[in-house]
């Protein structure tokens, strides 16, 4: 496969087969494909959508990014380098360039760590910087995602913040190593409206400021208009439809895509629910 100049992320032939494994013989019954055949790339400072409906296959394809899993079959490639075989500091390393923010900000959040000790555990898991250093970067972090003044929010814990101010801190967590790479997996799901148009503004504040690149995976196609450069569109782990957001959105090609836009009945209505 030739490897594009300006791409981060590369997907190359990936599968992912759930096998069930509780068979004495394995028949293949039971085997969920998960993704099959998945080819996508993705450019420096874009932010790119996975749209699809429950169970096409979204958070398998962040997780296999983020190798929280291993594809069946396929390479990942991170700036044109092969990510399967990585071990050791190798692995350290992209786990540092590639980094997810999860759904449910009331989950991710360890409730017994306070926000200063949440976001600066990556510092010291790396060990990047000093002890003074790392509370000044933990500080400039939160005011990046809007947690203003970051001295009010450091030494709270979860429990005492709003689901939008959680989910910042979550993104703090996710950037404070300035990675190359983020998956974002439904981040506004949990959110109202009005929280979610300011947490992609978040987003769209750290692409424009630090250049970071993110897969924005959503089952919400009004959410990946207001805020993705391109999209693909994913049915039972095959992608169906691939291109700019708009010219998806304005002129679906697939049966599946069209189906998505006329199941959201608010979609023209209002831009975001
Ligand atoms: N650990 C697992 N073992 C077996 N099957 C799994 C596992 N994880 C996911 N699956 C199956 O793989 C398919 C894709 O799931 P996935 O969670 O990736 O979809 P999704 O598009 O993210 O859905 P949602 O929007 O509901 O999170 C589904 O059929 C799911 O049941």
């Amino acid at each position: 496969m030739k490897k594009q100049q300006n791409a981060i992320i590369e997907l190359a032939d990936i599968s992912k087969i759930y096998y069930q494994k509780s068979q004495l013989f394995h028949t293949g019954a039971g085997d969920v494909v998960a993704l099959k055949d998945i080819n996508l790339t993705i450019n420096k400072g874009e932010i790119f959508g996975l749209v699809g409906q429950s169970g096409s296959g979204k958070t398998t394809a962040g997780r296999l990014l983020v190798k929280l899993e291993n594809p069946t079959r396929g390479e990942i490639y991170l700036k044109g380098a092969p990510v399967s075989g990585l071990k050791g500091r190798e692995l350290k390393e992209y786990r540092k360039q590639v980094q997810m923010i999860f759904q449910d900000p009331y989950q991710s959040l360890n409730p017994h760590l306070s926000i200063a000790e949440t976001v600066m555990e990556p510092l010291i898991v790396h060990g990047a910087g000093t002890r003074e250093s790392r509370r000044q970067k933990v500080l400039d972090t939160l005011e990046t995602t809007g947690l203003v003044p970051a001295t009010d929010f450091y030494d709270r814990y979860p429990h005492r913040l709003s689901g939008g101010q959680r989910q910042r801190v979550a993104i703090a967590r996710a950037i404070v190593l300035e990675p190359e790479f983020i998956v974002a997996d439904e981040p506004s799901s949990m959110l109202d409206a009005t929280i979610a148009i300011q947490l992609f503004q978040v987003l769209l504040n750290i692409r424009e400021r630090l250049g970071m690149t993110f897969l924005f995976i959503t089952h919400n196609l009004a959410a990946a208009k207001y805020l993705c450069d391109r999209i693909a569109v994913i049915q039972n782990g095959v992608i169906v439809e691939t291109g700019h957001t708009r010219d998806v959105i304005d002129h679906p090609s697939h049966p599946y895509t069209k189906t998505l836009i006329a199941s959201q009945p608010s979609f023209d209505i209002c831009p975001i629910l």
